[in-house]
């Protein structure tokens, strides 16, 4: 099994309600984040519990029940030993507005005892060169995201926690900070990268942990979260007599824009039929369900079968009561 960088067991966090309820954040959450570099995804819609979990694997909440590790330390106790290794942009960090990009990162370096010959190529695994010397104020959402993400590379961090990176921005520069952080990813640090957003943690990660109303539904490698839907779909010269040949041979099909989309996992059996009334294929490809149906299968049934958090009520869910919606997929968790 591969060395865990992050890893939490039955971790629980409540907050007390102003009518003396409590509210459960996150609950009996064991999440396992390998180390050795890939962005892991961690998803789940607004209020799922993401902000929670990270805060208080970063010290800055204390969780109600569980245990957390981060390097295989245990924390918060050993916190200060690995924090060192762990780079995080969780709110905003306070940069001087009429300060370049530059500057502050320069005195932030200071601040925290590294040479200053590390601003460089921070500036540039972010791709801010050329407009590190403008003033902060003058610097789009994006840019001000990637200088955050510059200041956390000061470090020379193992482990980049990034919350929610991409919200409030415009097209462009979500698209630059995603290849910023698969360029990271690739690079060899570990990034954990919370969204709400399906299609980024498609395109961003390799592995994924899902989270809906503070528990786990799903962790694995994206490609295995995904799976395939136990259809094909083929491309034919003739794809109405291809109806026929397959409907004889009691084949589920349609017709769809792109092919003929066959309702089986026997991909032999489809080249076969259609082999043998001389239909011949140019094409025939696995169908993969999107993360989108896959999320909706989990977070739809996890809300029929559990209590919501955020109703305010004492003893929504109790510790150790499991995860009837948990779903492990895959060797990547
Ligand atoms: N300090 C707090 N006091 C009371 N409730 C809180 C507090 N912080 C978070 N919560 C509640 O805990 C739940 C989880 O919130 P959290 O911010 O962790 O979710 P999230 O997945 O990060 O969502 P978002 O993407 O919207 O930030 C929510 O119901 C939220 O209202």
């Amino acid at each position: 099994m591969s060395e865990l960088i992050i890893e939490t067991t039955g971790l629980r966090k409540e907050f007390r309600t102003r009518r003396g309820g409590h509210r459960v954040a996150v609950q009996d959450l064991d999440l396992a984040v390998p180390a050795g570099g890939g962005v892991h995804g961690f998803l789940g819609p607004n209020g799922s519990g993401k902000t929670t979990t990270i805060r208080m694997l970063l010290g800055l909440a204390r969780p109600t029940a569980g245990t957390m590790r981060l390097f295989g330390e245990p924390v918060p106790d050993r916190l200060p030993q690995v924090i060192g290794r762990v780079g995080a942009v969780v709110e905003s960090p306070k940069f001087s507005p009429s300060f370049s990009g530059r500057l502050n990162l320069q005195l932030l370096a200071d601040s925290i005892g590294v040479p200053r010959s590390r601003v460089d190529a921070a500036i540039e695994t972010v791709q801010l060169t050329g407009r590190e010397g403008d003033r902060y104020k003058s610097y789009s959402l994006g840019m001000k995201q990637r200088l955050a993400i510059a200041a956390t590379l000061l470090k020379d961090p193992q482990l980049l926690i990034l919350d929610e990176p991409t919200n409030g921005l415009d097209p462009a520069g979500i698209r630059e900070i995603r290849e910023t952080i698969r360029g990271l990813g690739a690079a060899g640090v570990t990034v954990l990268l919370s969204s709400h957003i399906l299609a980024e943690v498609q395109q961003v990660c390799t592995a994924a942990t899902i989270i809906g109303n503070g528990r786990l539904l799903a962790s694995g490698q994206v490609e295995d979260l995904l799976g395939t839907t136990g259809a094909f779909r083929v491309v034919v010269p003739e794809p109405e007599r291809a109806m026929t040949v397959l409907a004889a041979a009691e084949l589920d099909a349609r017709v769809e824009e792109h092919g003929v989309r066959v309702e089986t996992e026997d991909a032999a059996r489809i080249t076969r039929v259609l082999g043998e009334a001389g239909i011949w294929l140019s094409e025939l490809t696995p169908l993969r369900a999107d993360l989108e149906t896959f999320f909706l299968q989990l977070t739809g049934a996890e809300q029929l079968g559990a209590q919501q958090p955020g109703t305010g009520q004492p003893g929504t869910g109790q510790p150790g009561t499991g995860r009837p919606g948990a779903q492990q997929v895959g060797a990547g968790a």
